[in-house]
């Protein structure tokens, strides 16, 4: 069969660059010894490279016409072309239950719904490279103060070490695509644990960040509902996008002992209401 027409609504903007694809695969050599998964290998440009690196490779693609270009073209990957949508894939048994490395030149309409996917599985994913839009890869990458600082830079970076390694320019695709590019590449840290309660971590950084110009007073106080027993502590003047990962964590475990506090105070009053009604009785 001949090449793979692209087609927009499932944004493939093919690489045409072999120089540039053999570096994207080579991100994945920090990541030593771990099988790859890679999302969207359309032709297989990437691919190619992947799989010249003696490792176990797995590719997920969603377009039917490029899993038949992949069929013909790739007989070595017979058995390990998952013909479906990366967002529903169970990723449990796909190694056999192995962590392994994510990569890909992502398709760029599903870029943030990608990582927060990698999120929900970062157990099975110590390391996740690959090429997405810059904004966005600036957005993973940015610190607090930063305008672009925001839900998916808290949270990525909560779990993984960031690194923004190249900008990729336009004409190097087929068709080009209207942004440019970059290359980044995620690992994750030693420790998995976040020293609060992770739940709590996620809601308070959600819906800080969508009243991003409330004060975090405000905008906690909807998560203690009525009766908010908030410090005055200064830190609660705060904006969201001014606080670090380290200070979300430590604004976790404030407000996570607020409603503790909230809980007994709560509970104390009912017990209180009861002793009354039952005085009267
Ligand atoms: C930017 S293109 C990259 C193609 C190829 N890797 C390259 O570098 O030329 C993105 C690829 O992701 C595929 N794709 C889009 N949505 C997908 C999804 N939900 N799951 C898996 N693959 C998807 C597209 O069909 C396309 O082949």
């Amino acid at each position: 069969m001949g090449l793979v027409k692209p087609k927009k609504f499932l944004g493939q903007h093919f690489l045409k660059d072999l120089s540039i694809a053999k570096d994207i695969a080579d991100t994945v050599d920090e990541c030593p010894g771990l099988p790859i998964l890679e999302v969207g290998p359309g032709m297989g440009v990437l691919t190619q490279f992947l799989m010249e690196k003696g490792r176990e490779v797995k590719v997920v693609e969603l377009d039917f016409e490029s899993v038949a270009y992949l069929r013909e073209n790739f007989p070595a990957l017979e058995g390990n072309i998952i013909e479906d949508d990366f967002l529903k894939l169970k990723l449990e048994k796909l190694f056999d239950g192995r962590p392994f490395v994510l990569t890909g030149n992502y398709p760029y309409n599903i870029s943030s719904q990608i990582f927060f996917k990698m999120l929900d599985y970062k157990d099975l994913i110590p390391c996740c490279t690959g090429m997405i839009q810059k904004e966005v890869a600036e957005r993973i990458a940015a610190g607090p103060g930063s305008k672009t600082y925001g839900i998916l830079s808290i949270l990525i970076q909560a779990w993984y070490k960031v690194e923004y390694l190249f900008t990729v320019h336009e004409h190097v695709f087929n068709p080009p695509p209207k942004v440019k590019s970059a290359v980044i590449r995620m690992t994750r840290n030693e420790t998995k644990e976040l020293g609060c309660n992770e739940r709590l971590f996620k809601l308070i950084v959600k819906t800080t960040f969508n009243q991003r110009r409330k004060t975090l007073r405000n905008s906690i106080s909807s998560i203690l509902e009525k009766g908010n027993p908030l410090s005055n502590d200064p830190v609660f003047n705060k904006r969201p996008e001014q606080l670090s990962v380290q200070e979300f964590i430590e604004l976790t475990n404030r407000v996570e002992t607020a409603l503790k506090d909230k809980a007994d105070i709560d509970c104390g009053n009912d017990i209180a209401r009861k002793g009354a009604t039952s005085q009267k009785e």
